[in-house]
């Protein structure tokens, strides 16, 4: 059986040096290219790249995405910035190109997945919730993709159950004190030497709180999701977002 031809985009990242080696290792798969910032995008056609793993930054995705589309280029996006006019930016490059499969995950490691699906399970039965999301410190964007992604399944599950606006008396507060608000839903974020990836969704009812954490430890954590989205993608046309799609758990 012939192999997964795949190129990953910013490759010497964080990231990216693990997604390099973890193509590599993988018995179906061959790394054709990559590539860091600099380089021809040409590459990915000179080289015959089917799927396309893209983990640069919110100030390359976009560009990196257009080309891929319009070569009829699968990808997997884990690349953060994600925002209703970049979606529908893709949408229409995808729409006159519809063959081409992209994912695009706000976070590719199994626990963080679980977490967003436990946290949307869990919002209509508390009054309360809040997402505070904790990161290495070289993180250039926040909140994570990850926590915006939380609180708006959070938002959707809540309304959907007809709860109103949180509790919450505070009168006065020092810019910042309540964190950002996605959608009703205040997340705060954490920059940390000596952190990876850790998300607390903390919810409160009478009496009781319930908190859902989880850690990623390495970036090894985030490597079986993205093999898995480069294996589906190339065989699902169109926009999915979120890897629990691939996972049945959508
Ligand atoms: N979805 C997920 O599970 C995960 C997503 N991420 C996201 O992935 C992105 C990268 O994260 P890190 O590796 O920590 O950042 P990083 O800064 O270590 O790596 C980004 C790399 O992309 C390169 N780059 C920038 N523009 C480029 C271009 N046009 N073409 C090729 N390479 C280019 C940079 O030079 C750098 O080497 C961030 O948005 C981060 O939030 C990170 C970890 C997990
Ligand atoms: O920058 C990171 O490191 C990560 N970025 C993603 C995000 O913003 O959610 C995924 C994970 O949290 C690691």
């Amino acid at each position: 059986m012939s192999k997964l031809r795949v190129a990953v985009l910013g490759a010497k990242g964080r990231i990216g040096s693990e997604a390099v080696r973890a193509v590599e290792a993988a018995e179906d798969m061959e790394l054709v290219a990559a590539l860091g910032r600099g380089d021809a995008l040409d590459t990915l056609t000179e080289t015959g790249a089917q799927v396309v793993v893209e983990l640069t930054t919110p100030d390359s995705v976009m560009e990196n995405l257009d080309y891929c589309v319009r070569h009829g280029i699968h990808a997997v996006v884990g690349t953060t910035g994600w925002n209703e006019d970049r979606l529908d930016r893709l949408k229409s490059w995808l729409a006159a190109s519809p063959e081409t499969g992209v994912l695009i995950a706000p976070n590719f490691s199994i626990g963080a997945v679980l977490t967003m699906k436990f946290a949307q399970i869990a919002a209509p039965y508390f009054e309360s919730v809040e997402v505070v999301e904790l990161h290495h410190p070289n993180k250039v964007d926040a909140p994570s993709g990850t926590a915006t992604r939380t609180a708006q399944l959070i938002a959707a599950a809540r309304a959907e159950a007809g709860l109103g606006a949180q509790p919450d008396a505070t009168a006065t507060a020092l810019d910042g004190a309540r964190g950002a608000d996605v959608d009703g839903v205040p997340v705060h974020a954490v920059r940390l030497r000596g952190l990876l990836a850790h998300q607390e969704v903390l919810l409160g009812g009478e009496g009781e709180t319930l908190t859902i954490r989880h850690d990623s430890l390495h970036h090894s954590s985030f490597m079986p999701g993205i093999l898995l989205g480069a294996r589906r993608v190339a065989v699902t046309p169109g926009l999915t977002f979120g890897l629990e799609h691939f996972l049945d758990l959508g």
